[in-house]
């Protein structure tokens, strides 16, 4: 456990202390959510991730421990509140609509039964507002059978926020979906928890899920929290193997300017001419959305294409620019490394760093070199050796602008 999990306490929305023992299984963490926030609760299978949302969203009851949301205790020694009286909302891998309901009288039941309480021409009316929210305007008559996978977890996905949830958990939601309709579906969550300004907590095996959705990482191993902090600070010095695995990418979490990602540092990150003009302009990724348009493609096609630099997908970055946050992302293996400076014609990343690590990688040798944040080579133990690199060498790193992605934060 580390103190930064109690350090926010005193504002947080929500506050967690839980220990549950089912077999030879047991779970003992504390975590705190601050208003707004969205973590995600990352650890590899059998850690314990969906038996922590299940003990907060009152779905299971832990052996001691305490759940309070906002001042008021929803799990205590003998007091769990039942799952629809404890406005933390639940949205899983599967959309478990009412099947001989349609999309409106789904989202609409959870506008007549939660805390808006609302009459049924109201709950209508409102439902297909949430509805248009989640691009199926004119479906509302649908029953979930005529509906796509995709159509059909956006409908959970409103009727979830319908409710109005002062904490939304996510327990994998794109894991069900194909790979054109998963980002689509990412991006709608981000921009709906933005909008309505709702805390979350996202279980995810995804690290584009952590980048893309949380401001914060949490890991869980064996039922217990092993590490915590920003999703940049996490990826940036993965504490388990777990996290190094899902972390094998550079990840630069900035500001965007001009197209280009602006790092802590000052240093600026050139991405992919796709993502740069989308980052730069107002881009069509509402329309995109809500259309289902495939052309859309997502960032689980840009990862992939992470791979196969000859691909080049077009991202649906909202529209953005200014100080909007924004990540670059690219491999190790892209990352070239001199001991002399290059001049090149052709548009690249190029800056100077420190060597503060050389350590075994996946497939060769990873330097660590110096800055916020760090960033990482990969590179034969051939070429180390050629280079004369060693703790504390000055070296020359540069990146086609081609091969970093970027994702709207
Ligand atoms: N209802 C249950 N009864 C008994 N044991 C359970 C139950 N649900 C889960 N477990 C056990 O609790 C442990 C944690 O499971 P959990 O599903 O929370 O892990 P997880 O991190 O969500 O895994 P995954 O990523 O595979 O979904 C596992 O050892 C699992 O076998």
């Amino acid at each position: 456990m580390t103190p930064a999990l109690w350090k926010s306490a005193a504002n947080a929305l929500l506050t967690a202390n839980l220990q549950l023992t089912r077999g030879s299984f047991s779970l003992d963490l504390r975590l705190t959510l601050a208003p707004g926030e969205v973590l995600a609760l990352l650890g590899p299978n059998g850690s314990g991730k969906s038996t922590v949302l299940e003990l907060l969203a009152g779905l299971a009851t832990p052996s001691s421990g305490s759940v309070a949301l906002d001042g008021t205790v929803l799990t205590a020694p003998g007091r769990v509140v039942a799952p629809e009286n404890r406005a933390i909302g639940l949205l899983g891998q599967e959309p478990l609509l009412f099947p001989h309901l349609s999309a409106r009288a789904n989202v609409a039941f959870a506008l007549r039964v939660g805390e808006a309480r609302l009459n049924a021409a109201q709950a209508r009316q409102q439902a297909d507002r949430w509805l248009d929210r989640v691009g199926l305007t004119g479906l509302g008559d649908s029953v979930p059978g005529a509906l796509s996978g995709g159509q059909q977890q956006r409908v959970a996905l409103a009727r979830a926020l319908a409710a109005g949830p002062r904490v939304l958990l996510l327990d994998e939601p794109m894991a069900g979906l194909d790979a054109e309709t998963a980002p689509l579906m990412r991006q709608l969550i981000r921009e709906q928890l933005a909008e309505t300004g709702t805390s979350a907590i996202i279980v995810t095996h995804d690290i584009v899920d952590a980048v893309v959705l949380a401001d914060r990482v949490a890991v869980l191993h064996d039922g217990t929290l092993i590490d915590e902090g920003t999703t940049a600070a996490v990826l940036a010095a993965p504490r388990n193997p777990f996290v190094a695995a899902l972390a094998g990418v550079n990840l630069v979490v900035g500001t965007v300017q001009n197209g280009a990602i602006v790092a802590p540092d000052g240093r600026t990150f050139a991405v992919r001419p796709a993502d740069a003009a989308a980052l730069a302009s107002a881009g069509p990724a509402a329309e995109a959305i809500a259309s289902d348009d495939p052309e859309a493609a997502g960032i689980a096609e840009a990862l992939e294409a992470l791979d196969d630099p000859a691909e080049s997908p077009r991202i649906p970055l909202a529209p953005g620019s200014g100080n909007a946050s924004a990540a670059a992302v690219f491999r190790p293996a892209s990352v070239v490394v001199q001991t002399e400076q290059p001049r090149h014609a052709s548009p690249r990343n190029v800056w100077s760093a420190r060597v503060t690590g050389i350590e075994p990688g996946s497939s060769g040798v990873r330097l660590r070199t110096s800055g916020d944040p760090e960033i990482i080579a990969e590179l034969t133990p051939a070429a180390v050796a050629d280079l004369g690199l060693q703790l504390g060498s000055t070296v020359w790193l540069s990146v086609k602008a081609t091969e970093v992605s970027a994702y709207h934060r």
